[in-house]
């Protein structure tokens, strides 16, 4: 599973993000030709080499020209640049939930309708350039998951059009207080995390931590603007990972007067029509009743017909559903070769090493073929792997 991991040690902002994306790709000219085709006029990309504390990186930069007064923008406007830019679909539909998020905060910081926020310095020229060419280099670079670190932002105060406001800025603690993302401050006194920044970080990142054991294939370094005691960086980590995030809905349901011959022909249409998994534990229930749960392990396709089978072939009347998430090892049929025969074999990779195991129907097949015991074929079959 192919991941990004961004390092936001000193914090993230649009122009970072596009900077540490860009050094990913192996190939940039077809993302200077989309921006170049964007609806926008009276504004320069540079994209340059910088080094910060002695890390070289990619500075990007959108010179806007001040004589031309830019419109205002409300979200609307800025959908519609969204909507005509020849970029694909994904990108175009991350690009706007980017600027939901700044449109979203702004109104709530502002105390408005998220219709009448109409935008100043985030969603002025570069902010859009910068949310449209990150959402082309995620979809180009289509990584499975998107990880990053605990986000760094600074202390103090800075000076916007709002006048002076404290760090972090109003829209980026807005942005994150509706949002999953864990942030902290450090001993730096300006603002780390732009608006722009946390939005972006706040969509794409699936967890907030340490970086996962991974096999790294390439680093991007994003430089940002100001020159900090620390150096103004945003690394960014493309590396693969055997375990693969998924989830699951959790059903279950307690029942004390469901007889075992209904359970077992529950589990057996449940198991048939597309559960993950059935199995039962035994409870006791109010009033001291011997009885079971029922927990079926299933996803948002097969739940409603779950629900059918439930009702229909047991006792219950109600039950309990939660989404859970889980990591999955990536797996792999493989045919192992013992001298009796082929038995299949799921392989999986874990940090360093694969292991391989017996798949039960086709040791079973083998054992009645050959009539060589189940536990002998086990140990043959461990022999060879
Ligand atoms: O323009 C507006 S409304 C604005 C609001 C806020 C709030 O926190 S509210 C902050 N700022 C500051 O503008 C610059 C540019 O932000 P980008 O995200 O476009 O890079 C930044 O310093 C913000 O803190 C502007
Ligand atoms: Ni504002």
């Amino acid at each position: 599973m192919n991941v990004l991991y961004f390092d936001c040690m000193s914090g993230i902002s649009g122009n970072m993000t596009i900077g540490a994306l860009l050094e990913l790709c192996d190939d940039q000219k077809w993302f200077y030709e989309c921006m170049l085709a964007l609806p926008l006029t009276h504004c320069t990309i540079h994209i340059s080499k910088e080094i910060r504390n002695g890390i070289s990186g990619t500075y990007f930069d959108v010179e806007v020209d001040e004589e031309m007064v830019q419109p205002e923008r409300h979200l609307s406007d800025i959908y519609k640049i969204i909507e005509e830019a020849q970029i694909p679909e994904h990108a175009k539909t991350l690009a706007k939930a980017i600027f939901y998020r700044i449109a979203k905060a702004e109104a709530k910081v502002h105390n408005m309708m998220i219709e009448d926020v109409h935008f100043h310095e985030v969603g002025a020229v570069d902010s859009i350039i910068d949310i449209i060419g990150v959402a082309l280099l995620v979809d180009y670079l289509h990584p499975d998951a998107i990880y990053s670190s605990v986000v760094n932002d600074g202390y103090g105060f800075i000076e916007c059009a709002h006048g002076i406001i404290p760090v972090p800025v109003p829209a980026t603690s807005e942005i994150f207080a509706s949002s999953d993302a864990i942030m902290r401050q450090i001993d730096i006194n300006t603002e780390l995390v732009t608006p722009t920044g946390a939005a972006i970080i706040a969509q794409l990142a699936d967890s907030y931590g340490p970086m996962p054991a991974m096999k790294v294939n390439k680093i991007g370094w994003g430089i940002g603007t100001k020159q900090l005691k620390i150096p103004n960086v945003l690394k960014v980590t493309l590396g693969e990972i055997a375990q693969h995030p998924d989830e699951v809905i959790i059903m279950e349901s307690n029942v004390d007067d469901c007889t075992g011959e209904m359970l077992g022909f529950v589990m057996e249409k449940m198991m048939h029509e597309g559960a993950r998994d059935v199995f039962f534990t035994p409870i006791f229930m109010k009033k001291n009743r011997p009885a079971y749960r029922i927990t079926v392990v299933t996803d948002e396709e097969h739940m409603k017909r779950m629900e059918e089978l439930l009702f229909l072939n047991t006792t219950t009347i109600g039950f309990r559903y939660r989404k859970e998430k889980r990591h999955v090892l990536n797996r792999e049929i493989v045919d192992v070769k013992l001298p009796e025969g082929v038995v299949k074999g799921k392989k999986v990779d874990f940090e360093q090493e694969s292991y391989i195991y017996p798949e039960y129907e086709s040791l079973k097949s083998l054992s009645e073929e050959t009539r060589i015991p189940l536990k002998e074929l086990y140990k043959r079959f461990q022999r060879e792997v």
